[in-house]
């Protein structure tokens, strides 16, 4: 091996390690081997990789955004906004890439999907305990999702947990009441597992915030991260239903749903209504 001074052609220098033998190596720290086995398409049609690839990075992504959601609401509850501010822009930016991979998915046509839909069988999104995770901390929770999971104990008792449990909204409005805000009691202690419903109380809560933010700062940028979050997710939602609508029409889903008619009535639902509604009062 020729070392790097004075070579042009080689990219090895005197102190690069080339024997990772006895050492902690890239692959082995990043589990790689364990990573890139479980790509295992169903059928010999060129583009199940593809979808199971994407499908594997969203997961992924979805691992982490929850990671620093779980930060993010741990840090409300604590009354330390810095730290949420950097988990929850995070996260925004996270559901940036999940968004754009919609792109690479949408390259796949119709009869190249057909080629191996059957071979999916049953299996569909509403699977995805990791994305109904996301939901239920956002706020969007339904006792019927968990439901689903009663196959899977350990996924079942944590979507349980979580369903139970303040959402990311839930411990907003609870740091507004511990700041003196009139926000309603029974935002303040209630039975989480129930979704937040929009009210006119919460509203001109928020209104009070946003009509004088320099004395509420902290307040409106808590917000306004909000707003982005919800505004990700709604564009996650929007791909995955014209992509849907691109590859299968109107076809009935896998999971036993119309299929884009489903799809569609997710885009009615918010997680922060009031954050929403203020604005035509501004
Ligand atoms: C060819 C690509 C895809 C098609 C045709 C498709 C189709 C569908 C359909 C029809 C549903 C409704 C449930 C059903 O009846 O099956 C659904 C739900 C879902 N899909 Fe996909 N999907 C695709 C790709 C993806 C990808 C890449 C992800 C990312 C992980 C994903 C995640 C989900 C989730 C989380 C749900 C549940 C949504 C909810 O409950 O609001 N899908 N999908
Ligand atoms: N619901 C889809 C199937 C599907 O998309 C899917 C199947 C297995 C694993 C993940 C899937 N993706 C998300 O819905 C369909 O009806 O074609």
């Amino acid at each position: 091996m020729t070392s790097g001074t004075g070579d042009h052609q080689s990219r090895i220098e005197p102190g690069m390690q080339t024997d990772f033998k006895e050492r902690m190596d890239y692959g082995s720290y990043l589990g790689l081997d364990l990573l890139l086995a479980a790509q295992k398409p169903l059928s010999d049609a060129p583009d199940e990789l593809l979808f199971i690839t994407i499908h594997q990075v969203q997961e992924l992504w979805l691992k982490l955004a929850a990671h620093e959601l779980d930060g993010a609401i741990a840090a409300i509850r604590a009354d330390e906004l810095q730290p949420a501010f950097k988990s929850l822009a995070r996260v925004s930016r996270i559901q940036a890439q999940l968004v754009t991979a919609w792109d690479v998915l949408s390259t796949m046509t119709p009869s190249d999907y057909l080629a191996f839909r059957d071979a999916l069988g049953q299996s569909s999104g509403f699977q995805s305990y990791q994305y109904r995770a996301l939901e239920f901390r956002l706020g969007a929770k339904d006792p019927r999702m968990v439901a689903m999971h009663k196959h899977h104990p350990e996924h079942h008792a944590h979507l349980q947990e979580l369903l139970h449990a303040p959402s990311l909204y839930d411990e907003a409005l609870r740091l507004l009441a511990r700041r003196g805000l009139p926000v309603p009691a029974e935002c303040v202690e209630r039975d989480w597992s129930q979704p937040h419903v929009a009210s006119e109380a919460v509203k001109a809560v928020w209104l009070t915030i946003y009509r004088d933010t320099h004395r509420y700062f902290d307040l409106y940028e808590l917000a306004e991260e909000l707003v982005d979050v919800e505004d990700q997710f709604q564009q996650w939602r929007f791909r995955h239903m014209k992509t849907v609508e691109r590859i299968i029409g109107f076809k009935q889903g896998t999971g036993g749903s119309s299929g884009v008619k489903f799809l569609k009535t997710a885009l009615e639902r918010s997680f922060f209504p009031e954050l929403w509604q203020l604005r035509s009062e501004l």
